[in-house]
């Protein structure tokens, strides 16, 4: 039975991640259930949860060099305390060393692994007395730095070097593998940018506005306290890069929109705002309790006009006529590889098999929204990773079926500082800056012919 100690809540969820559980997901879940834990320590739970699962190739490199035997034979949960303990005497400067081994062992005993308490004691006493001798492989070998320090799996790692080249897939990596900043969308159907950021100067809060979205907020200060206008809906909790795709579809107030992988719905209620409020938007979602969560969040935010329903879109849509919407955003589900620091977990659970199911996946989508688009009218495709195969090789796929889109420079509509995000073909790419603080995104419009 977990207990309101935040390293034993990090040790549960790290052990429900070893099952299979989204790190996120799990985390929300266990800090429901836990009697309360205080600001500080659901801050050190939280920074134990993804700083471990971060940093597990460089845990594991430095404890495989310790251990008397190969990791993979070490039991998962003494593993986990092992990589717990070690993260913080190499990552964590306000734990002192002697004192995470001291907490790692009375947790090994809390959790009734007794026996294996001077195993652990003894790699991590070692650990401090050996760390400043780790011979880290260096960036010089991408592919292995990639596999042993950013714990990347082995294809993963040659596809980056390849295709980026080694110095900038070991830059990407790192950078996708920092914390992410705290990042919310302004409601303008609520507030403006500059009154929300006074609100929350008057509450002792820090917060800048984003460098490219206009109504993003970047929070670098909050004190545990909850953000103003939260059940006013004055925001949503959203990344700046995701920010960018409601803009790049630029709805005009009016216009009939098809949000075909809506949920939960952070971009559905962008294009409402962007729209004025006077938009038809219909918003589907495989999962019909997360279509839910567009209306719930509809709500919230005050938007008019969304409708939300469940419908699987690798089927076409009989209820819908051909050419009936002004545009459609396809922000389809992918292998998510460009949201790292948010689900670390997920870059060694991803298999080249993946990747191309996944791709099918979003060509059949795609396909079964082209018809819905009229003639004159935008197809946005976007996705959060950065595969060859999610992204340009999905637009090559659907063009070539499709001649009666083409692909748009997005270039030509977009604010010229946002240009340095984009492609030469006019395609997003974020992650072709690596300091902008963004989740690494890409989109492209497509355009249905004229008749
Ligand atoms: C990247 S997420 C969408 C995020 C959303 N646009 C937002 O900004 O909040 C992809 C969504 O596609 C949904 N999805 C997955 N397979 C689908 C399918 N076959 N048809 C429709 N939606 C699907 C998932 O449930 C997930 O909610």
């Amino acid at each position: 039975m977990p207990s309101a100690n935040p390293r034993q809540l990090a040790f549960s969820v790290l052990c429900r991640v070893d099952e299979g559980a989204y790190a996120d997901l799990a985390l929300d879940a266990a800090f429901q259930q836990e009697t309360p834990l205080d600001p500080r320590d659901r801050g050190l739970a939280t920074e134990l949860v993804y700083g471990t699962l971060r940093r597990r190739g460089r845990l594991d490199f430095a404890l495989a060099r310790l251990c008397s035997k190969p990791l993979a034979k070490v039991e998962p949960r003494v593993l986990n305390l092992l990589r717990l303990g070690a993260y913080q005497i190499l990552f964590l400067d306000k734990v002192p060393a002697p004192a995470a081994v001291h907490e790692t062992v009375e947790l090994a005993r809390r959790e009734q692994l007794e026996r294996a308490t001077g195993f652990i004691n003894g790699i991590l006493r070692n650990l401090i007395r050996q760390r400043e001798e780790i011979p880290w492989p260096d960036a010089t070998e991408p592919v292995v730095y990639l596999e042993k320090l950013a714990a990347f799996p082995h294809w993963l790692a040659r596809s980056w070097a390849q295709r980026f080249g080694g110095e900038a897939a070991v830059a990407l990596a790192d950078a996708l593998l920092q914390p992410a900043p705290f990042t919310v969308r302004v409601n303008t159907l609520k507030i403006s940018r500059e009154n929300f950021l006074d609100q929350l100067k008057s509450r002792g809060m820090d917060g800048t506005p984003t460098l490219f979205a206009p109504e993003g907020v970047v929070i670098s200060h909050r004190g545990g306290a909850a953000l103003p206008g939260d059940s006013e809906g004055w925001y949503q909790v959203q990344d700046e890069a995701s920010m960018l795709i409601a803009h790049l579809l630029a709805p005009k107030p009016g216009e009939k929109l098809l949000d075909a992988c809506a949920a939960p719905g952070g971009k559905t209620t962008h294009l409402c705002a962007l729209g004025g409020n006077e938009l038809e938007v219909l918003a589907l979602d495989l999962h019909p309790q997360r279509a839910r969560l567009v209306t719930s969040g509809a709500a919230r935010l005050g938007c008019r006009g969304i409708t939300a329903r469940a419908w699987d879109l690798t089927q076409l849509p009989p209820f819908l006529a051909p050419a009936s919407f002004d545009a459609i955003l396809v922000d389809a589900p992918c292998s998510g590889l460009g949201v790292l620091r948010r689900n670390p977990e997920i870059r060694w659970r991803r298999t080249a098999a993946d990747i191309a199911h996944m791709a099918e996946q979003q060509q059949a989508i795609l396909a079964n929204t082209a018809a819905l688009v009229k003639p004159g009218g935008r197809l946005l495709y976007s996705v959060c990773t950065l595969t060859e195969e999610e992204t340009d090789g999905v637009v090559q796929a659907f063009l070539a079926a499709h001649p009666d889109f083409v692909a748009e420079d997005l270039c030509e509509s977009v604010p010229p500082a946002w240009r340095e995000l984009f492609g030469e073909d006019g395609r997003l790419r974020t992650w072709r800056r690596s300091d902008t603080g963004m989740d690494a995104f890409f989109a492209v419009a497509l355009r249905r012919r004229p008749l």
